[in-house]
């Protein structure tokens, strides 16, 4: 049985996917979630779910490693982000080498980098008159948006989309392939489709 760590910063429907997904298997399991904001929604799914969920300091997260040991400890054998909004540092990322992994709502490495999340990812994309949008699942190395890229899946834009539309259409790849990557990660499957 695989251990699986989720970081985040938001509502967390990533993360309840990834749960759900995983909720009656024998592959792998959420055994811990972490988040850097107090009223993060994501507390509110992990109470639901009996999951321990873990406040991030921001001090320690950077300069020590606390937190390498907490996951070292906890046996976890893959990280996911979802939705986390802080550079993990670089002796997180050397202690997991491989093992930490990605979803951006765009099809990088077009509006990737340090202000591109969330709402303004699909601002930018609408601005740009982009025909096509999507998810870029990779796996995380010390700089923003830039590791290798595990899957990537595509979305149309239509004439009246909204940054909100466009939100909408790329919430249901990401719900539909988050979940499958990471199962096909922790069983060494091949992950392209
Ligand atoms: N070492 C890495 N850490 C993280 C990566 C990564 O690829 N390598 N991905 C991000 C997720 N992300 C895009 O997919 C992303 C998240 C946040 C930002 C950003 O600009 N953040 C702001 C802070 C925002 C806040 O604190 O509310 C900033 O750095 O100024 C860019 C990209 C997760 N970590
Ligand atoms: N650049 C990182 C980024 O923008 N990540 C995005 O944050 C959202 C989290 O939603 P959730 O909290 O409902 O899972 C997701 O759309 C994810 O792609």
């Amino acid at each position: 049985m695989k251990n699986i760590a989720i970081f985040a910063s938001g509502a967390g429907s990533n993360a309840q996917k990834i749960i759900d997904h995983f909720s009656d298997s024998t592959i792998a399991r959420v055994t811990l979630i972490l988040c850097n904001k107090p009223d993060a929604g994501i507390f509110r799914i992990a109470e639901k779910e009996n999951i321990p969920a873990i406040l991030i300091e921001k001090d320690p997260f950077f300069r020590g490693d606390d937190y390498v040991q907490l996951l070292q400890r906890e046996q976890i054998d893959l990280v996911v982000l979802a939705g986390f909004l802080w550079k993990v540092p670089a002796n997180l990322v050397q202690a997991f080498a491989n093992r930490i992994i990605n979803i951006h709502p765009a099809l990088l490495p077009k509006y990737g980098g340090k202000g591109m999340y969330g709402h303004f990812v699909h601002e930018a994309v609408i601005n740009a008159g982009d025909a096509e949008s999507g998810i870029t699942i990779h796996y995380v190395n010390e700089k923003y948006d830039d590791g290798a890229t595990i899957l990537q899946e595509r979305c149309t834009i239509v004439p009246g989309d909204t940054p909100e539309t466009l939100a909408k259409k790329v919430q249901v790849l990401e719900h539909t392939w988050y979940p499958v990557i990471v199962e096909r990660l922790l069983t060494n499957e091949a992950v392209s489709h």
